[in-house]
């Protein structure tokens, strides 16, 4: 899935894990294991690979996503933080959407290998060229259990004195075999469209992936599952932590938009995105700490 990317090794610390670059020299930690094989990149704590052992990649990657540490890399698992999407605050101030998590460099921290799997931690921490972004002392780590599924949590630290909120997503792009043989299931009963003025609408009872969507939905109580049926499988996302889950789908028109995603690209990729996006946020005092948390089987 990520072998246009013609990757170069430039590093192997063992069997499993390997540093590889792209021609213009932007670096993946490659990871493999009996179970799966994955890529993350430093820059975002970016999943951008995952691909479980005998079956068909879970997350989908765009084929022209540009690799310039100038902008957020378009599918895999983007983190969005600390705000989703453009809040009034970030359109005032001129801030990008979905906040700096995604288009930071993050450091590694841990990683743990065993027979089951492998467990990798990144770490963001507050640092004056964040601050000047959004005043708050934090860390933020993200910890990925990866075997044959993929189970992602993001936990926000509040390391300063004052309290703050925060918002944001695990803002997954899941690969799909074919948007026309695809629906999906487990959504909750409300949502609002983005598309039409926010305006609150009552779901189906099954999301067919037929036209744009930008839609965020209340939290489900249960899996919310896409029945990939050309791959003949089912993808179960659950989420916690979080207040709502935004499903999104640019369609062609926004993919032709895109300079870093093909015009077919939307045919084999749907966002399913464990988020928190209710004002003002979720209010984290000095000391204390939240975890958002996705898990895709
Ligand atoms: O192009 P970006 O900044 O990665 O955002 C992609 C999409 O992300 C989704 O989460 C939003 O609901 C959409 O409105 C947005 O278009």
């Amino acid at each position: 899935m990520i072998s246009h990317l013609k990757l170069k090794t430039i590093r192997t610390l063992n069997e499993h894990i390997s540093i590889e670059i792209d021609q213009n020299g932007f670096e993946f930690i490659i990871l493999k294991h009996k179970k799966f094989d994955a890529a993350f990149s430093l820059y975002g704590a970016h999943l951008v690979h995952f691909q479980a052992k005998n079956a068909a990649p879970l997350i989908y990657l765009s084929k022209t996503a540009i690799y310039d540490s100038k902008k957020a890399i378009r599918g895999g698992v983007p983190i969005c933080w600390p705000w989703f999407g453009n809040t009034e605050k970030s359109k005032q101030n001129g801030l990008a959407s979905h906040g700096f998590a995604r288009t930071s460099e993050w450091t590694l921290s841990t990683i743990n290998i065993t027979d089951l799997g492998i467990d990798i931690e990144f770490l963001l921490e507050a640092s004056q060229q964040t601050k000047a972004i959004w005043p708050h002392d934090f860390n933020l780590t993200l910890k990925a259990s990866l075997t044959d599924h993929i189970e992602l949590t993001l936990v926000t630290e509040n390391t300063g004195d004052t309290p703050f909120n925060y918002s944001g997503a695990l803002h997954t792009y899941l690969h799909i075999a074919d948007h026309r043989q695809c629906t999906v299931t487990g959504l909750a009963a409300n949502y609002t469209d983005s598309l039409q003025n926010n305006q609150a609408k009552k779901s189906q009872q099954v999301l067919n992936i037929d036209r744009p969507i930008d839609s965020i939905y209340e939290k489900s109580d249960g899996a919310i599952v896409v029945n990939d049926d050309a791959y003949k499988r089912t993808i179960a996302v659950s989420n916690e932590g979080n207040d709502s889950v935004v499903v999104w789908n640019p369609w062609i028109e926004g993919a032709k938009a895109f300079a870093d995603m093909p015009d077919d690209g939307y045919q084999t990729m749907l966002c399913i995105e464990s988020a928190i996006t209710a004002d003002p946020g979720y209010s984290l005092k000095p000391g204390d700490s939240h975890a958002l948390k996705t898990i895709i089987k």
